[in-house]
């Protein structure tokens, strides 16, 4: 038998990265005319270009929160998808596949894709009865790799839209490769993707730097200056060793990562606890997850105590 009744909810204003206010609803329970408040609900939206790790981290992340006893759901929002190494508890091919939009439509992959993602927002209430209303409910979402999906494509704002009205807590982490970051050029291109999805969805935001283990020694000391650099000093190093005729283009860019402060990395080794552990950590910052607990449900035992 269910303990709580559902009164109401209110609304917790918040400030987001970008100074912007975020509204969520938390819910209110009655309990032996107690009124509790329920915890929020949690979630990763893990993003980033193709191949950039992004199964891989939420892999790793599974088998890292099962040892430390966290429980924690997968849910898949690439239709492409073809295995994963956890079974997704949600999964957008139970919904549509691209596969199907391939051959029923001659949709190119891209396009399929959009559309499927399309599809999902016009049945939002599948995606809605998926997510249901299960207290203390913490998900990892492994998104396509696609990356028009988060900068110009309002499709995973409007995801993270539902989401927040479900009383998700919602963390985007965005993946980059560490070998690619090393390239000033290629550092202002990853800068540039992570800072869009950033300003687009609105939602607290990490970047990680992913696949660790795979550079050398060498490399890694060089990366380390990436972590939390200084945007001038790269300025002058990209501008060094770029065409004058891209000077005023750098100029701008650094300006802009000034602007909206943020240039850190946290960088991810998934062979090193310690390192899984810190990204974990960061996220359960940017989301404050465990701030406010859940009430549980009495066991049968404690119950005398509340009745008195
Ligand atoms: N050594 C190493 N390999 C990795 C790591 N992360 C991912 N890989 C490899 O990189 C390839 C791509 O990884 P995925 O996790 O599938 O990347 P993804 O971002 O989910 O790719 P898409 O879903 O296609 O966008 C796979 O061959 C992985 O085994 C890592 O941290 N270390
Ligand atoms: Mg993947």
């Amino acid at each position: 038998m269910r303990l709580f009744q559902k009164q109401a909810g209110i609304f917790i204003i918040r400030f987001t990265s970008l100074g912007k206010i975020i509204c969520y609803r938390k819910l209110i329970y009655r309990l032996n005319n107690k009124l509790i408040f329920i915890m929020s609900r949690y979630v990763q939206l893990v993003m980033g270009p193709a191949g950039s790790g992004k199964s891989t981290y939420c892999a790793t992340l599974m088998t890292h929160c099962q040892n430390i006893g966290r429980t924690v759901h997968l849910m898949n929002l690439d239709p492409a998808a073809e295995k994963f190494e956890y079974d997704p508890s949600i999964d957008i091919r139970d919904l549509i596949t691209l596969e199907d939009v391939m051959e029923e439509l001659q949709y190119g992959p891209n396009g399929g894709l959009i559309y499927c993602l399309e599809f999902l927002l016009n049945n939002i209430d599948w995606l809605e009865d998926e997510l249901g209303e299960y207290e203390n409910d913490y998900l990892i979402i492994d998104c396509p790799g696609q990356i028009e999906l988060y900068t110009h494509f309002p499709i995973m704002r409007r995801i993270c839209e539902c989401l927040q009205r479900l009383n998700f807590r919602i963390c985007g982490v965005y993946l980059l490769e560490s070998q690619f970051i090393v390239d000033k050029a290629k550092y202002f291109a990853g800068v540039l993707s992570a800072t869009s999805a950033m300003v687009s969805l609105e939602i607290p935001h990490i970047n990680v730097l992913s696949k660790m283990d795979l550079l050398e020694p060498i490399k890694k000391k060089e990366l380390k200056r990436y972590y939390d650099p200084d945007p001038t000093l790269l300025e002058e190093e990209a501008n060094a060793s770029m065409n004058s005729k891209f000077h005023n283009l750098n100029r701008a860019i650094v300006q802009l990562i000034e602007d909206y402060n943020m240039v850190s990395f946290i960088p991810l080794n998934i062979n090193n606890e310690d390192s899984i552990t810190a990204v974990l950590s960061h996220i359960d910052n940017a989301i404050q997850y465990g701030e406010d607990q859940e009430p549980k449900e009495p066991k049968d035992e404690d119950f005398e105590d509340f009745e008195g």
